[in-house]
Order: structure tokens, then sequence, then C-alpha cells
């Protein structure tokens, strides 16, 4: 049986005093595609936002990627988020930089050291997206779809067992979704799991898969057709 990457058990999601989810029992496997949908403000970033601990999980039990959401500490916070690679739906690349420099950034930051061994996993995130070419340039050259795709790149630079997605294709056009979409789905095939909060039917629609729903403050598995 494919092991557990998400566990949750009972969780209430809160900002700050306010719950917006309760009761969330769920389980995510090690190679799933799991889509996360719901109305404007039904809590989806929130969700989110519990899941990589930028909310603090007070009520319930959760496993991610090896740690315990409940008792997780400040100092864990970021080795927890180095095994999770984070995709935003406004791209989050640095404007002062060129594309190498921001996955440099990311790198030195999480602990890397080595020049040259910096330099081989740039270009191979790069090639998994597609943008080989393209380091050079700075994020304000590139369309939209291209910067997603560096920031996929950049999530995926410390190899990451979970990716989180929150509207990854929220600011780009039907064409450059389904670009970005591919991307993805090339990267689930390879083994890695995803969750994407996403308000985008018609892909899922073409990309059918296992579909989570916030929706009165309770998420639940929908199945495609009611979706
Ligand atoms: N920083 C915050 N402080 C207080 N309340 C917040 C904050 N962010 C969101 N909320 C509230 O939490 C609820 C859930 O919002 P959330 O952003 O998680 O929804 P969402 O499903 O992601 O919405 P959208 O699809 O518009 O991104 C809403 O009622 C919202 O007003």
């Amino acid at each position: 049986m494919a092991e557990s990457i998400l566990t949750l058990k009972d969780v209430a999601v809160y900002q700050k005093e306010n719950m917006v989810l309760n009761n969330i029992s769920l389980e995510v496997k090690k190679g799933e595609f799991v889509y996360l949908i719901g109305k404007t403000g039904s809590g989806k970033s929130s969700f989110m936002k519990t899941l990589y601990a930028d909310l603090p999980m007070k009520e319930g039990n959760g496993r991610i990627v090896g740690f315990n959401l409940k008792t997780l500490e400040e100092k864990d916070i970021p080795f927890l988020r180095r095994k999770l690679g984070i995709v935003f739906q406004d791209f989050k690349l640095l404007p002062d930089r060129n594309i190498n420099k921001n996955l440099e950034f990311v790198l030195k930051a999480t602990g890397w050291k080595d020049p040259g061994k910096m330099q081989t996993q740039i270009e191979e995130v790069l090639e998994k997206v597609g943008m080989k070419t393209k380091g050079f340039k700075f994020p304000h050259e590139l369309s939209g779809g291209e910067q997603q795709r560096i920031a996929i790149a950049r999530a995926l630079l410390n190899d990451p067992e979970l990716i989180l997605a929150d509207e990854p294709t929220g600011n780009l056009d039907p064409q450059t979704s389904v670009e970005v979409m591919k991307v993805l789905q090339e990267i689930n095939k390879a083994g890695r799991t995803i969750l994407m909060a996403t308000h985008d039917y018609a892909l899922i629609l073409k990309y059918p898969s296992k579909t989570l729903k916030c929706d009165g403050q309770k998420v639940f598995e929908v199945i495609q057709k009611a979706v």
C-alpha cells in the first residue's frame, strides 16, 4: 500500500480566532494528484496555509511529509518547508535578479554551498519545466505562464515529497493554464504527490483526479460528476 504523505484527523482551520473549517479527516497517499475546490472564501488558502504551518493547527491532529503539525515548533518550520514545494497564484519571483539567481537564492537559503552542485540542480529543475534556456532572463522578461513554470522549478529545487499549489493557474489564460497543468501532470507522473487548489473546472474536466471540496466549513471528497 502506498505510503501516506498527509493525514489529518478532526482538524480545524482558524484565521485568528475565527474558525474557517472543522472536522477535517483525510489522507493523501504518495503519488496522488488531488484537487482542492470550493467557492471564494470557502477556506482553500487557509487550508493550504495550515499544511505549510503558516497558520497553527489548533485542533485535531495532522502529519505531513513526516512532520507532526500539532507539535511542530517554530524552529522546525524551515525543515518542513524544505520537504514541501509551494507554488502560489502570483509566482512570487524576486524581480531584481534573473532566474538563475532566483533559484540560487533559494538553494543558498536552504543550506546549499557547492556552486557546481547548485548549477547542476538549477539546470535540472529548469529542464523539468521546459525552461532550460531562460535562466539568464529577468522575471519581467517572461510571460505569466513562463513565470509560473519557473515558480514550479523553484518548488522542485529541494526534491520535495509534496507540492502544494494554491491556484497556480489563477492568473493565466486558459491555454497557458493547460500548459502549466501539463508540467504539473508530468511531475506527478514522475512520482511526486501534488495537492492543487483551483477554481478552474475546465482543468479538472480535462485532467480528472481525486477532488476535495471546501464547503460549509467542511472538506469532503467529491465524485467527479458532482463537481
Ligand atoms: N489573513 C486573514 N485574516 C483574517 N481572516 C482571513 C485572512 N485570510 C482569509 N481570511 C478569512 O478566512 C476565510 C477563508 O478565506 P481563504 O482565503 O482561505 O478562502 P479561499 O477559499 O482560499 O478563497 P479564494 O478562492 O478567494 O482564494 C474567509 O472568510 C476570509 O475572509
